[in-house]
């Protein structure tokens, strides 16, 4: 589960005007939203802010449970963050790294057991249609396999929580329609879910509650 009251983040120190204000929001655990407004309302913002990339202004933040403030301490928020699975807009996967290992790091950095990260790694990479595609560098792949490669990373460790930003627009539709319904099944087996799109006929196809956000306000909630 999320929560978030009266939170406030802002990108320096001195800027004037906080990028998102007064957010007061909660998502069960096992909830699924989908995170709508114009282009610049802050939607990547606030899925970084939950992805714990930065800590609130102001306001109290709670992520799978856990207060997340300056009062934190460090290895409680790395840890938290291990539990969460991203799908940043421009994927942010490690160039010089093949898709195997792009999809591996969640699990090194559990340290599981080479044997067990092999088999998983691989059984999604099939599932996502990169099967074939495992040893390329992941700076030689098209958008589209990189989207589908970071969608792997994200979901691999099984998090508590998934962020995802367009995670879908490098896709043919079917894929993203897949993936999307993925998502969705995982949401149903207890993962929390935010996805951020522009994409109306996604959002017709899969009607989920939304959060509708306007200038760093939450102006919308709902169905
Ligand atoms: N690197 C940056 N430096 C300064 N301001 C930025 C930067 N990135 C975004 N902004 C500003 O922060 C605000 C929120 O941007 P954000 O990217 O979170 O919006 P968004 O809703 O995700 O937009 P989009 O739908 O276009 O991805 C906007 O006013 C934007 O202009």
């Amino acid at each position: 589960m999320i929560r978030l009251k009266n939170v406030f983040w802002q990108r320096a120190r001195k800027q004037e005007k906080p990028v998102l204000s007064d957010l007061s929001f909660s998502v069960p655990q096992g909830g699924f939203r989908w995170l709508l407004g114009p282009s610049g309302a802050g939607k990547t913002s606030l899925l970084n802010l939950l992805h714990i990339e930065s800590l609130p202004a102001r306001g109290d933040l709670e992520i799978l449970g856990k207060p997340v403030s300056a009062d934190t301490p460090r290895a409680t928020l790395v840890r938290l963050r291990q539990r969460i699975g991203m799908v940043h807009q421009n994927y942010r996967l490690m160039p010089g790294l093949s898709v195997v290992d792009n999809v591996a790091l969640p699990l090194r950095l559990q340290h599981r057991p080479e044997d067990e990260i092999h088999d998983e790694v691989h059984a999604i990479l099939k599932w996502v249609g990169l099967g074939e595609r495992i040893g390329v560098p992941a700076a030689n792949l098209s958008g589209g396999e990189q989207q589908r490669t970071a969608i792997a990373r994200a979901i691999v460790h099984r998090p508590g929580l998934i962020l995802a930003d367009e995670p879908t627009n490098a896709l043919e539709e079917p894929q993203a329609h897949k993936l999307l319904d993925l998502f969705d099944e995982l949401s149903t087996m207890g993962t929390t879910v935010l996805v951020a799109t522009h994409n109306e006929a996604l959002i017709r196809r899969l009607p989920r509650p939304s959060l509708y956000l306007e200038r760093g306000r939450l102006v919308r909630e709902g169905e």
